[in-house]
């Protein structure tokens, strides 16, 4: 009987990327194979420099790979075609810790969500518009503020803006990096009860140093060291029986996480 088990939303298999800096190669990714199933939230961690960005770069199509493969439900994304890659690359989304950058400063916030709909091959205009301000109803925001510019919003609205635009193509994977990590507490939490109400319909790669919001987030955890995936698991494996002495080192460095051990 043929296997039944759906293909993962998204699988990076054997993945390197090398850039050139002052003549010399730098190795952010050696080796890189994970999957994320449907619904499912990984979490990556590592430390600063360990690749987890480059990876999270490269799964949304900003970043090309040095060698490896990319399969989106089981499809290697290398064997198609432009207009069927870029039909995939649109389920895959991006969130930043700093969505004012990622914002443009002179353009409503209704007309950035229909730019990434009409980027992303969506042609209806009208059913776009109405669709941003359903969009941002859904992330708490007023449906007025598709007239209004980024810099009248505050740094969790403006994150909350960069949630409405990633799901308007409704991904199937987001790439979330460092999301939360640049907002307060009280503000951190609400955005993540956010992501986690999308949780259903979407996979996450949760790039994240905030050990405590990957914990309470993720599924599962991959934990990079220097270009490679060193260990990955469960959440409950990797928080209360890490296996490789660097896992062990990074929840050492967080105390309230460390102690459950
Ligand atoms: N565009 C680039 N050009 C040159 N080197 C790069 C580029 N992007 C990343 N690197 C290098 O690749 C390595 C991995 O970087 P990356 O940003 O992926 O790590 P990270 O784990 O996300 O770090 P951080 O937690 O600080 O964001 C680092 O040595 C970095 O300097």
């Amino acid at each position: 009987m043929a296997d039944q088990t759906p293909a993962p939303a998204i699988e990076v298999r054997d993945l390197t990327k090398s850039f050139r800096v002052n003549g010399r190669d730098v190795h952010a990714l050696n080796g890189v194979s994970l999957a994320v199933g449907h619904a499912e939230t990984l979490g990556i961690v590592g430390e600063s420099g360990s690749g987890k960005s480059t990876l999270g770069r490269i799964v949304v199509g900003l970043e090309t790979m040095s060698s490896g493969e990319i399969l989106h439900e089981g499809t290697a994304i290398s064997g198609v075609g432009r207009a069927e890659r870029n039909a995939r690359l649109a389920k895959c989304q991006m969130i930043f810790q700093d969505p004012y950058a990622s914002l443009n400063p002179r353009m409503t916030i209704g007309r950035q969500i229909h730019e990434t709909l009409r980027a992303h091959g969506s042609r209806q205009l009208a059913h776009n518009l109405a669709t941003a301000a359903v969009l941002l109803e859904r992330v708490g925001l007023p449906q007025d503020a598709a007239g209004r510019y980024p810099h009248e919003f505050s740094g969790g609205q403006r994150q909350r803006i960069a949630i409405a635009r990633a799901i308007s193509t409704g991904p199937s994977v987001i790439v979330a990096d460092e999301a939360v990590s640049a907002l307060d507490v009280s503000i951190r939490e609400q955005i993540l009860d956010l992501m986690a109400e999308l949780k259903g319909t979407t996979s996450y790669l949760f790039i994240s140093h905030d050990m405590a919001a990957v914990a309470k987030f993720c599924d599962r955890i991959a934990v990079m060291h220097k270009g490679r995936l060193v260990e990955q698991g469960t959440t409950r494996q990797i928080i209360s029986a890490p296996q490789d002495p660097y896992t062990q080192s990074l929840l050492e460095a967080v105390p309230r996480i460390g102690r459950r051990r």
